[in-house]
């Protein structure tokens, strides 16, 4: 049996991507506080893989798994991604139905409509969409709501035409915030979670499906050691792995000299050099001096199996010569 080391409490959604992709006859799947814990239990080998969000259809890239990737202070210098996942995200509002609140005073609230179902005009938005959903209860007893900072940018809509206004705060996954929730005595609060999280912490859904849009999805990745030998974790129904590079991608993190007109351009045209199409590009601030930035491209091509002259190696040896320094993050069987 080896440790996968996941995003926890269970019921995140990172702990179904761990799931989906791990035979748990062969493994402990061990939650984790944070996305940091993640990368250190691999990096100090409790765990053998690690499982972390990486980037949401709707709300994009997940910034601190990318600055654990810049990993400025060396904490974690042997992380290379060996996976992906893709998990459909379906948040619901979990909470006390108006049924279950002790306190009178904040169930008499329940009484009113929850709202026109339309949010309010501003300059900005003269014409704010209206939500796909409706409350399934009166949510107007809520007056906190927590989740994961990812989760309010995918529910932009339901939030600020039912939740207008409502005191947010940020935990560290939506099921912790599904935890909090159930630990809140008063019933005045909400979490934004999954409809497991209410089943595990026996929370009433108090809307269901509540995202932006309807194919919302999160990408995780799988992370290991660069000197743990085995390239795909075991995951069920897996494939045949295909030997095509298309089928293949990896990961770089680079910084360039600021002050050298161009160096960036020089940077990317060394993948087109080698026909090694990029598929994403992020930057997040450097750490290290104002204003100067980390890129993260993503490329189709894999660099195990590519020889010591394959395409991608052969790139890599030219932006040696044009990035300031560049950091080698993994390859992996596309899962898209
Ligand atoms: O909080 C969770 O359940 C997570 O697994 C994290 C996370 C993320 O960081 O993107 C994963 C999926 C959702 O997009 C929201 C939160």
């Amino acid at each position: 049996m080896y440790m996968v080391a996941f995003l926890g409490p269970n019921a995140s959604y990172t702990h179904q991507a761990a799931r989906d992709r791990f035979n748990q006859d062969t493994c402990v799947l061990s939650p984790q506080v944070t996305i940091e814990d993640v990368f250190q239990q691999v990096q100090s080998r409790v765990a053998k893989f690690g499982v972390v969000p990486f980037e949401n259809s709707t709300n994009g890239s997940v910034v601190f798994t990318l600055d654990l990737f810049a990993d400025i202070k060396s904490r974690h210098p042997d992380i290379v991604v060996c996976g992906e996942a893709y998990v459909d995200v379906h948040h619901c509002l979990l909470g006390r139905g108006a049924a279950r609140l002790t306190d009178t005073s904040l169930s008499s609230k329940t009484d009113s409509p929850t709202s026109s179902g339309q949010a309010t005009p501003t300059s900005k938005v003269p014409y704010p969409k209206t939500p796909a959903v409706k409350p399934v209860v009166p949510v107007k007893h809520v007056k906190k709501l927590y989740s994961h900072p990812q989760a309010w940018g995918q529910c932009r809509d339901f939030l600020s035409t039912y939740l207008k206004g409502v005191e947010r705060q940020d935990v560290s996954s939506t099921s912790r915030a599904a935890e909090l929730v159930a630990e809140d005595q008063s019933g005045s609060s909400a979490a934004i979670s999954s409809a497991i999280a209410a089943e595990v912490h026996g929370l009433d859904v108090l809307a269901r499906n509540i995202e932006d849009s309807a194919d919302n999805k999160t990408r995780f990745f799988i992370l290991k050691r660069t000197d743990c030998l085995e390239h795909q974790p075991m995951h069920r129904g897996a494939k045949v792995v295909d030997d095509d590079q298309n089928s293949f991608k990896s990961l770089v993190s680079f910084t360039v000299n600021h002050e050298d007109p161009g160096s960036l351009a020089d940077s990317l045209a060394v993948f087109k050099s080698y026909k090694l199409n990029l598929t994403s590009i992020n930057t997040r601030p450097s750490g290290l001096v104002p204003w100067n930035y980390i890129f993260f491209i993503e490329f189709k091509g894999r660099r195990e199996n590519d020889g010591a002259t394959g395409a991608v190696n052969a790139a890599l040896r030219d932006l040696n010569n044009v990035a300031k320094c560049w950091r080698w993050l993994g390859s992996w069987e596309s899962e898209l």
